[in-house]
């Protein structure tokens, strides 16, 4: 794949990124730069094409058409696992873990790329095998005491409660240390507790790991605690970029989220539940 010089400062960036779903236009022509070390929010109404764009970002769909580059390289056309050792690890809307396998196991499989032994040495559990698990088990750990859940490590994941279930698959998705982390709805499900040590989690994957995540999110309190920059999608399409106080002031996107023109009524409405929010 050819090199595309980028602003050394964008670490993602996506040109006219086209999905078709047979007559349907899921995403249409988006383009979305990722500035590196930021938090990146993507909202917008359901259907909106959101989570089709990390699809196809991640290759888990071919895109009609586009372009994505990741640090200054294609990655478009490339198959599922290639784009993920290039650096982007993602989280599902749903939790998607092994479920008879404890914590501990599940984060270990985020790591099975980067073990080098051969197959053989595999079956044989040679030293080297043996060398190679101890190390990515250490590294498992602690990357499950990164993300608070330490003590889960033996438990199976699917007697885990469901905010650990979360934690669990960001930690399987970072312990691949990937520039780019992908979440995908992280808040769903979560009680307002859950969802405050949520956004102090993504806060310490940028600062202390130093990884730009893009998160897909519904729960406004979330998205305005923690994004630099916010995109918003309606009807596969981009309707707006900006800072959270830019976007939270934009009839435009209230008009999106209601399915009908904004009043000046509705404006001071989100005005005033967001400064509500920001007090709580
Ligand atoms: N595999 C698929 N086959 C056909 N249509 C699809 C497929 N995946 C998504 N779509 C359609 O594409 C459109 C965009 O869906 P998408 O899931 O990307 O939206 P979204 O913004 O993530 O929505 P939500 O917030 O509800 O998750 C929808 O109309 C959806 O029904």
């Amino acid at each position: 794949m050819p090199e595309i010089a980028t602003p050394s400062d964008v670490v993602l960036d996506v040109r006219g990124l086209t999905k078709n779903f047979g007559g349907l236009a899921a995403v249409r022509a988006v383009d979305l730069s990722i500035e590196r070390g930021s938090v990146h929010a993507i909202i917008g109404p359901n259907g909106a094409g959101k989570t089709t764009v990390f699809n196809c970002i991640t290759a888990f769909v071919k895109p009609s058409g586009g372009t994505v580059v990741l640090d200054g390289a294609r990655i478009d056309g490339l198959p599922a696992h290639v784009v993920a050792a290039h650096g982007i690890a993602r989280t599902y809307q749903n939790v998607r873990l092994f479920a008879n396998m404890t914590a501990i196991e599940n984060v270990m499989v985020g790591l099975h790329r980067r073990l080098s032994v051969s197959f053989w040495g595999v079956v044989l559990r040679t030293p080297a095998f043996r060398h190679e698990e101890d190390a990515a088990r250490e590294q498992s750990r602690a990357m499950l005491d990164f993300v608070g859940i330490p003590h889960r490590a033996g438990t199976l994941a699917r007697n885990m409660p469901y905010g650990d279930q979360r934690r669990l698959e960001i930690a399987r998705a970072l312990v691949s240390r990937p520039t780019v982390l992908m979440l995908d709805e992280p808040a769903a499900g979560m009680n307002p507790a859950e969802g405050v040590a949520l956004v102090h989690l993504i806060e310490r994957i940028r600062s202390e790991l130093g990884i730009t995540v893009i998160l897909i999110e519904h729960h406004m309190r979330v998205v305005m605690a923690i994004a630099d920059r916010i995109t918003v999608f309606d009807r596969g399409a981009v309707l707006t970029e900006g800072t959270p106080a830019e976007i939270q002031s934009d009839e435009r996107v209230i008009t999106a989220y209601l399915g009908r023109r904004a009043t000046a009524a509705d404006v001071r409405t989100v005005e005033r539940l967001s400064e509500e929010e920001s007090v709580a």
